[in-house]
C-alpha cells in the first residue's frame, strides 16, 4: 500500500492533501519539497496533512512548498474543510477545525464554497518593500501569519514577481513575510497579487486577502468593512469586524490517488 493523497485548490492556490488521522506519516521537509515540486512530484503550493488529535477537532498541519511550517493558510482551510465534508468526516454546515494559529470556526455551504472565521486581523505597524527597482509602502498585518499589504496605484498586473523577490525589513518581520500588492478597483473591490513566504508567487492567498482588505480599510481610516478581492485564480469575499474577520470562497478537490511507496521512501 502506498500513501493516500488528494489534490485540491482554493482559487488556484493548490495543495496536496495527506489524510493521516492517526498521525503516522513522517512528513519531513524533504518529502514536502518533493511532493510540491512540479517536475519531480505532484506539484503544489503547499501540503495539508489531515490529523485527528486525541482531543479537540480535526487539525490542519499546513506546510509551505519549501518545507517550512506556517501558522495559518486561509485557502488551505477551505480545501481542508471540503475534504472533511466530502469524506463524511464533518457535516455540511458549521463546525470547528484546529490550526497552528488556533481553532477556526467554519461554514461548509451547500454550493461547495466555504466561509472561514479567520480570527482578528491585527495591524502592527507600517513598512515597505522593494521589488526590482520599485519601492512600495504597506501595512504590517498579523492574520495568524505575517503580511506586508501594500496598496498601490501601480497596476499589479505589471509587476514581475517571477524574476523579483520582494525585499523586506527583517527587523519588522523576523520570521519572514507574505507580501501583497493591491489595487483598489472601486469601493469594496480590490485586485491583489501575492508573493508568499516559503512558496513564491501564488495565484491566491486567503490570509493575504484578509490582510489586503485590512490594509485598504486602514488607509481610508476605517477599522471594519468588506470587499471582494480578485486574485489571479479567482475571487474571494472578505469581511473585517472589530474582533474577527471572515473569508468566503470556493474549494475544489480534483483528484485522489496513491503515492508509490518506493517514491515516498526515497526521501
Ligand atoms: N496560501 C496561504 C498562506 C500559506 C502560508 C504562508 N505562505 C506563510 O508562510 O505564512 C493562504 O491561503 O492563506
Amino acid at each position: 500500500m502506498g500513501v493516500e493523497f488528494l489534490k485540491g485548490h482554493g482559487t488556484e492556490n493548490d495543495f496536496v492533501v495527506l489524510p493521516d488521522p492517526d498521525g503516522l506519516l513522517d512528513l519531513t521537509e524533504e518529502r514536502v519539497r518533493a511532493l510540491c515540486d512540479r517536475q519531480r512530484g505532484l506539484g503544489a503550493d503547499g501540503v495539508l496533512r489531515v490529523v485527528r488529535p486525541d482531543f479537540g477537532p480535526w487539525f490542519m498541519d499546513y506546510r509551505n512548498a519549501d518545507g517550512s511550517i506556517a501558522e495559518m493558510c486561509g485557502n488551505g482551510v477551505r480545501v481542508f474543510v471540503r475534504y472533511l465534508v466530502s469524506e463524511g468526516l464533518a457535516p455540511t454546515g458549521e463546525f470547528t477545525i484546529g490550526t497552528r494559529a488556533g481553532q477556526r470556526h467554519v461554514i461548509a455551504h451547500e454550493d461547495g464554497t466555504v466561509t472561514v472565521d479567520m480570527g482578528p486581523a491585527r495591524v502592527f505597524g507600517t513598512s515597505s518593500t522593494t521589488l526590482g527597482t520599485a519601492s512600495f509602502d504597506g501595512v504590517a498585518v498579523d492574520v495568524g501569519n505575517p503580511h506586508l499589504a501594500c496598496v498601490t496605484t501601480t497596476p499589479v498586473a505589471s509587476l514581475d514577481l517571477l524574476r523579483n523577490t520582494p525585499v523586506f525589513d527583517h527587523s519588522v518581520f523576523p520570521n519572514g513575510v507574505n507580501v501583497e500588492f493591491i489595487n483598489v478597483l472601486g469601493d469594496g473591490a480590490l485586485r491583489m497579487r501575492v508573493h508568499e513566504r516559503g512558496v513564491g508567487e501564488t495565484r491566491s492567498c486567503g490570509t493575504g486577502t484578509v490582510a489586503a482588505v485590512t490594509s485598504w480599510l486602514h488607509g481610508t481610516g476605517q477599522r471594519t468593512g468588506k470587499a471582494t478581492v480578485d486574485v489571479p485564480g479567482g475571487q474571494v469575499s472578505v469581511v473585517i469586524e472589530e474582533d474577527t474577520s471572515t473569508l468566503t470562497g470556493p474549494a475544489v478537490l480534483l483528484a485522489r490517488g496513491e503515492l508509490d511507496q518506493a517514491w515516498w521512501d526515497a526521501f
